[in-house]
């Protein structure tokens, strides 16, 4: 048999193999089928030319619109790779035979491993592999190896989820991207000039990007457990707004549930602070009057949103343990509060108004207006489903393991985001302010004038 013709049978055997076996093909094979497949359709200087091209067009989708290709290109790439040299074949067979993660046929005697489904990498160091459980094998049974298999795969972790019958997901974090020392404050702007409200930076991506928050026309949403540095949400967009409180163009409100202790530190920084139940009803309600006259403001103007200036300020308030006021007061008190946040939530954006909630407990009981917030950061939480309520449906199937991140120094201010035009989850890390940065914070807004605002 001619050369070609002896190449052509191996390469269409092989394809067929990989066809039926679409879990265990390896790189050389699948590849070699699908390179083969493409040349011998098209002929050699077609196919070169086409893989050329696509390789061109990529190229030139990423010099030309970064943001784009990070968010719609990169994730696939980055899948297609780790699905076909990470998980694959042999490997992947290997892996789960040590992991006692395989079955054999009592019959057939014939070794059954479980089958790929499909790989998502939405983070560099996140993997979410959807597995096909052999007959017979559970959930359970890959739970219970999942340390097995996070040391296999040589990961930080992989938490188990179901996904349907017969399906599971394994979520591998792969490392974490972060140092355990904190990520110093950065320097305060010196200029109104210089600070973009739609773009706060408060710490660093997983990539070490900018980790920005638009803040105006938004309303941010804090959540994590005891100790996982929500305070960092707090004081990070206050620091990169500082040039902002100092000319009056930015006017915070500050409700601090926990008795105060949380921003005794740097209450000059606020325009009013309450600290008891209260005090905050009556520094929320003012909130809300303001917003009020503001809109009859604009539309005396004719105006259809407001333009940050000493005259407009972008008004800011700020809820810690937001639960206290929500979810744990007395119930008539806590319904009024709720219809208060509902209304500056529901019409703040136009206006400049925007609430900022820290909470422990993200559920529903605890915060009604949670579908209100429009930016969310999952810090640290206690339990798996606190992720998705954060972050939205389906989050933490898709990476965010907001409820596997430890508890201590090394990873607090460390946290889940979602991006707006992906809708996958990104792991971040908050600016840590010691309390000298926060001195330094108020001695830049207050300068030696005396306190720009009467505290509550
Ligand atoms: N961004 C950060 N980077 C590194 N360490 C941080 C960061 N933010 C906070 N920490 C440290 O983590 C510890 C807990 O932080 P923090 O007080 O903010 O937790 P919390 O979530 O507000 O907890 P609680 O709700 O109990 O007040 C503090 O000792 C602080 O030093």
């Amino acid at each position: 048999m001619p050369k070609a013709f002896r190449n052509q049978g191996i390469e269409f055997r092989a394809m067929k193999w990989a066809v039926r076996h679409p879990g265990m093909v390896s790189v050389p094979t699948g590849l070699a089928a699908a390179a083969a497949e493409g040349v011998m359709t098209l002929g050699a200087p077609t196919a070169g030319a086409l893989a050329g091209g696509v390789a061109l067009g990529l190229a030139g989708w990423y010099r030309g619109h970064p943001a784009s290709f990070d968010a719609v290109a990169l994730p696939r790439l980055r899948a297609f790779r780790r699905r076909w040299l990470t998980y694959v074949g042999r490997r992947w067979a290997d892996i789960l035979t040590d992991c006692e993660l395989i079955t054999v046929n009592r019959r057939t005697d014939q070794v059954q491993v479980p089958r790929i489904v499909r790989v998502t990498a939405a983070s560099p160091s996140i993997d979410t592999i959807m597995v096909r459980l052999n007959r017979g094998q559970t959930p359970t049974v890959f739970e219970e190896r999942a340390e097995a298999l996070a040391h296999a795969l040589r990961a930080e972790r992989v938490a188990v989820m179901r996904v349907r019958p017969q399906v599971i997901a394994l979520v591998v974090e792969r490392c974490n991207p972060f140092d355990s020392d904190p990520i110093p404050a950065i320097d305060i702007p010196h200029t109104s000039a210089e600070v973009d409200l739609s773009a706060l930076e408060l710490g660093d991506t997983e990539y070490g990007t900018p980790w920005t928050l638009p803040l105006v026309g938004n309303h941010l949403f804090g959540a994590g457990a005891t100790g996982s540095g929500k305070s960092a949400l707090l004081w990070d967009p206050l620091r990169a707004m500082a040039p902002m409180l100092r000319d009056g163009i930015v006017q915070v409100d500050m409700v601090d549930m926990k008795e105060g202790m949380e921003t005794e530190i740097g209450a000059p920084l606020f325009h009013r602070r309450a600290i008891d139940f209260a005090e905050s009803v009556e520094v929320i309600e003012g909130f809300r009057d303001e917003m009020k006259e503001r809109q009859a403001l604009l539309r005396e103007q004719g105006a259809r949103r407001f333009t940050p200036s000493v005259e407009t300020p972008f008004r800011v308030l700020q809820i810690d343990e937001m639960g206290m006021m929500t979810g744990f007061g007395p119930s008539k008190e806590v319904r009024d509060v709720l219809r208060l946040l509902a209304e500056i939530m529901t019409q703040g954006r136009a206006p400049g108004f925007a609430v900022c909630g820290y909470v422990q407990e993200p559920t529903k009981d605890t915060v009604g207006v949670r579908d209100l917030f429009t930016q969310r950061v999952c810090l640290s939480v206690t339990t798996q489903g606190h992720v998705d309520m954060v972050l939205g449906e389906g989050m933490r199937l898709r990476g965010a393991l907001a409820d596997e991140i430890p508890l201590g120094d090394d990873y607090a201010g460390t946290g889940f985001v979602v991006r707006a035009r992906s809708r996958t989850p990104q792991r971040v890390r908050a600016f840590y302010q010691s309390d000298d940065d926060i001195r330094d914070l108020v001695a830049f807004v207050t300068g030696d004038r005396p306190r720009l605002h009467a505290v509550a």
